[in-house]
């Protein structure tokens, strides 16, 4: 980044003069006519070069691009120095320039050797063993609980990347889960959550992970005393809580201050930001549920797209191109979300993690210098598994009056091939069949055909389907840790590239402070018995009705 807002680059006008020129002359439906080779050009084969064999497909024809406009994209990388960028990353640079910290996700899935010059970095393998050692202790039933009895069920407490990560993992690696341990996941501060979850729960079989960055996030902590103390209820006597509480944070004198001790205590750094620390400590819970193999089976893959990010030509360089091409609709096209579509039910819950991922990376309008930028940046995420998005929101991606670029998710082979794989076969049809809807659309002339001479004007117009909507797709042979991996890292280092080419930091989040300090103000205020005071008329209002029903 040159210290340029991005609409400055050469790139980036020659790529508004294209738009505004070309974009009502960009149609799918005449782009594959006119060349056959149209999927071959514009798909990309990744094969892992270390760790775990990793392959999988992208296939980005469906795009409105041509290959000038994709040349034009990859200047906009160079003209933001995305390269230069991802190698100050990879080195252990304070990129991170707000709080003066390195970004190196990537240091805690270094198994090839990547040179790094960072505190800490040089304690990622002896985390991994601690976590190793207690995963093993645990599923073997070597840890005992403060009865004497096995562990048969893990709750973790936490928000955000110290909970989403861990969730959209393991119910993506269900497959490869210990089916005799039961895992948890508390977030909200919302009482339900904790109450709901301990009713399913054992205390003399719970174990607990309390999992937080800060170690000091009010919704982590709070559920964690209500947690302990609901587990003293039984236990008693608090020696106890040793057999039954771990903390996953980078503040040991919190971790020990709330009565784990730091022999319980799994480490990570500074440099691990929230929403990128699956592949830390914070990953505990998944190590369990699936096995510390597993989970470096996880690491491996995703390391191995951190060589191909770091290593590859920006023309077959695959977050390169999926960040180029989601800047090319978000800032041209005024497209505002992106939606991911993962046909298959174990990546459910693949769009709620990037909604942070991604959302809590970008989602700025102040760059790295301080300026405003005069630009769109970070997009809506979201998206649900197909098939059942089709019940429920592709009436709008299909006949909205909205550009939604999508990216569809699928394996070619399922983990569970029932009825002689025949859901398999209807998933699949599904996941070929809504891009080709989306691209290709549905004329009037055909639906006059379908509907004959008698068919009112109106009706026809109903049941045509504009097409021309972009998307990606994304196949890989199955969904095995590794390649999970290489998928998670893939979007993560998409979301990078895009902070870059914005000029933006995708790696603080002061965005999130306001509403907690004011959030704070107030329960202050509703646990005095004066009226609250400082307020607007709306917020006072709400306040009031709360407490014209409150019972505690
Ligand atoms: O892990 P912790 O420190 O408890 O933070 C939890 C989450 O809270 C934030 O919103 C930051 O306050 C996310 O960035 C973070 O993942």
């Amino acid at each position: 980044m040159s210290g340029k807002l991005a609409s400055e680059y050469p790139s980036w006008k020659k790529l508004q003069q294209i738009y505004d020129s070309e974009h009502t002359k960009l149609v799918l439906k005449d782009l594959f006519a006119q060349d056959p080779q149209r999927f071959s050009k514009f798909s990309n084969e990744y094969n892992s070069t270390e760790g775990p064999d990793v392959t999988f497909l992208l296939d980005y024809s469906k795009n409105l691009i041509t290959e000038p406009i994709l040349a034009t994209l990859l200047d906009l990388a160079r003209d933001a120095q995305v390269e230069t960028f991802r190698d100050k990353m990879f080195a252990g640079e304070h990129i991170n320039t707000s709080e003066d910290r390195a970004v190196l996700h990537i240091a805690l899935r270094n198994f090839g050797g990547f040179s790094i010059q960072e505190s800490g970095a040089d304690e990622v393998s002896g985390v991994l063993a601690h976590m190793k050692t207690f995963t093993d202790a645990v599923r073997s039933g070597e840890w005992k609980g403060y009865t004497g009895k096995t562990i048969n069920t893990i709750v973790n407490i936490g928000i955000g990347g110290s909970d989403l990560g861990p969730v959209m993992v393991t119910e993506a690696l269900k497959k490869y889960a210990k089916r005799d341990l039961t895992a948890h996941f508390v977030s909200n501060i919302d009482g339900t959550h904790i109450a709901e979850t301990l009713r399913e729960c054992d205390p003399e079989r719970t174990l607990f992970i309390i999992a937080s960055k800060t170690f000091t996030t009010q919704e982590t902590i709070t559920n964690a005393e209500s947690a302990r103390d609901w587990f003293l209820t039984s236990a008693k006597d608090k020696a106890h809580v040793a057999k039954h509480f771990v903390a996953l944070s980078t503040n040991t004198k919190a971790v020990t201050a709330f009565g784990i001790s730091s022999d319980n205590m799994f480490q990570f750094w500074d440099w691990v930001g929230g929403r990128y620390s699956l592949w830390s400590a914070i990953g505990l819970s998944i190590a369990l549920v699936i096995g510390f193999d597993n989970f470096e089976q996880l690491l491996k893959g995703a390391h191995g797209m951190d060589k191909h990010f770091k290593e590859t030509p920006l023309e077959k360089n695959l977050p390169v191109l999926l960040g180029v091409l989601g800047i090319w609709y978000n800032d041209f096209y005024g497209s505002q979300t992106h939606a991911l579509l993962p046909y298959d039910q174990y990546l459910h819950k693949f769009a709620d993690y990037f909604q942070q991922g991604d959302m809590e990376s970008n989602g700025k309008t102040v760059t790295k210098g301080g300026q405003r930028v005069n630009y769109e940046t970070g997009p809506i995420i979201w998206g649900a598994a197909g098939t059942n998005g089709q019940h429920s929101f592709y009436q709008l991606v299909h006949q909205g009056t909205k550009l939604i670029p999508a990216d569809f998710i699928a394996p070619a082979t399922t983990h569970n091939p029932i009825a002689n794989s025949k859901h398999h076969r209807i998933l699949l049809s599904n996941f070929f069949a809504q891009p080709e809807a989306l691209a290709f659309g549905k004329t009037e002339e055909e639906v006059k055909k379908e509907l004959g001479p008698n068919a009112s004007e109106a009706l026809i117009k109903s049941k045509v389907f504009e097409g021309n909507k972009p998307s990606n797709s994304i196949m890989f042979p199955l969904l095995t840790p590794a390649t999970l991996g290489a998928l998670i890292a893939l979007y993560e280092h998409k979301i990078f590239v895009q902070g870059v080419v914005w000029g933006i930091n995708s790696f603080d989040q002061m965005g999130v402070e306001l509403g907690k300090v004011l959030a704070k103000n107030i329960l202050a205020q509703l646990e005095k018995p004066e009226d609250v005071k400082g307020h607007d008329s709306s917020t006072t209002g709400l306040i009031h009705y709360y407490q014209k029903y409150r019972k505690e």
